[in-house]
């Protein structure tokens, strides 16, 4: 009831109403738009399943690789060259490989963004991952570490070294899965699908790989591509002497091996690895990853730290250390420009 001698206006009372009902509003909406951001947060992945699961999905692609391999029917294609002419090979190997690795990870999370080098119209593979962690993988890590979905990039080879795989070096043949968090290398995975070794390693976490005991800094040797080398040797020679030791090997997962001790296969034992020509992220992220968990380094020819996420290219070559002062390799190389490249 309105107190005694006060007459309410009908346009005061619309007024009043039309303030209440907007500041209302306003309440709701900011709660609905931070119970929206929260449910998006929940879309999360844990970096230690994400680990195994990249694991597996290596393992299931270079049973492809192996199975194409042993029965000889590699239907070999050029995807066409490479900027510096090479002939870009594609093989069964590659998009089997391709089809079993893509598929099983990105059923298991859909949200996160998957690259592969390989693509394929089919319908794809009904696999799913039966979220099996590893006992070594569980004994080395033992708690989770989870990230936003939305922060996370999986960059897939699905053969690396496919000119080699057509040649039958075999040893130089791997699969490859990298996970990156805000474009930074965390999870690597670099299998040979003809050991059946996995090389593994989560940056903080834990590896089963792990530096020599030494390298040689002065007099390094250097493993180099044997079929887009460009003009590394002069490079080479440029830093570290006319006499340096250099190192042609196939595919960029065995050049990262090499710096390690992988004992599965035989290894030329280098001590750096150096690229000079146009590579894409698909084929270093994993072994960056590898490094990094090892106190390591792998950047562009100028020291610059390499961003996996956005575009595939990484233009600015690649040097690749462990166990030695990263910087003053760095300091060593004359100055890199895109023309070394050719
Ligand atoms: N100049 C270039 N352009 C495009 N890809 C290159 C390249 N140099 C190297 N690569 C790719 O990097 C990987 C390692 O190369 P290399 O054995 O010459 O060191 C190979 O991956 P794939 O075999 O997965 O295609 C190769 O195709
Ligand atoms: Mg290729
Ligand atoms: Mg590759
Ligand atoms: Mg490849």
């Amino acid at each position: 009831m309105a107190p005694m001698g006060i007459r309410l206006s009908p346009l005061g009372v619309a007024v009043f109403c039309l303030l209440g009902l907007g500041l209302l509003y306003h309440l709701y909406s900011g709660a609905l738009s931070s119970r929206l951001a929260a449910f998006r947060q929940r879309k999360t992945v844990d970096l230690r399943d994400l680990l195994a699961l990249s694991m597996e999905a290596a393992v299931q692609g270079g049973w492809e690789v192996k199975r194409i391999r042993m029965e000889d029917t590699l239907e070999e294609k050029s995807k066409g060259k490479t900027k510096e002419g090479a002939s870009e090979k594609l093989t069964k190997g590659d998009l089997n490989s391709h089809r079993k690795m893509y598929y099983l990870i990105k059923n298991t999370y859909p949200h996160i963004q998957v690259n592969s080098e390989e693509h394929e119209d089919s319908d794809g593979e009904a696999t799913v991952w039966m979220r099996n962690i590893p006992d070594e993988v569980l004994s080395k890590i033992p708690e989770g570490k989870v990230v936003p979905a939305e922060s996370v990039t999986v960059w897939i080879d699905p053969l690396d070294a496919t000119q080699e795989y057509t040649e039958n070096l075999r040893k130089y043949v791997t699969t490859m899965v990298c996970v990156a968090v805000n474009g930074e290398p965390v999870v690597g995975v670099i299998h040979k699908p003809f050991t059946g070794f996995t090389a593994w390693a989560l940056v903080g976490g834990g590896a089963n790989v792990a530096p020599r005991d030494s390298y040689n800094v002065n007099a390094p040797k250097v493993i180099v591509s044997r079929s887009h080398a460009g003009k590394v040797k002069g490079f080479i020679q440029q830093a570290f002497g006319n006499n340096t030791e250099i190192i042609p090997a196939g595919g960029a997962g065995y050049k990262v091996l090499a710096l390690l001790d992988a004992s599965d296969d035989e290894y030329e034992k280098a001590d750096m690895y150096v690229h000079v020509t146009f590579i894409k992220k698909w084929d270093i992220c994993a072994g960056n990853a590898i490094l990094k968990a090892l106190g390591g380094d792998l950047t562009t020819l100028k020291g610059e730290e390499i961003d996996y996420s956005g575009s595939e290219k990484n233009p600015g070559g690649v040097l690749a250390t462990v166990g030695m002062d990263h910087a003053a390799v760095v300091k060593k190389l004359p100055a890199w420009e895109s023309e070394n490249q050719n």
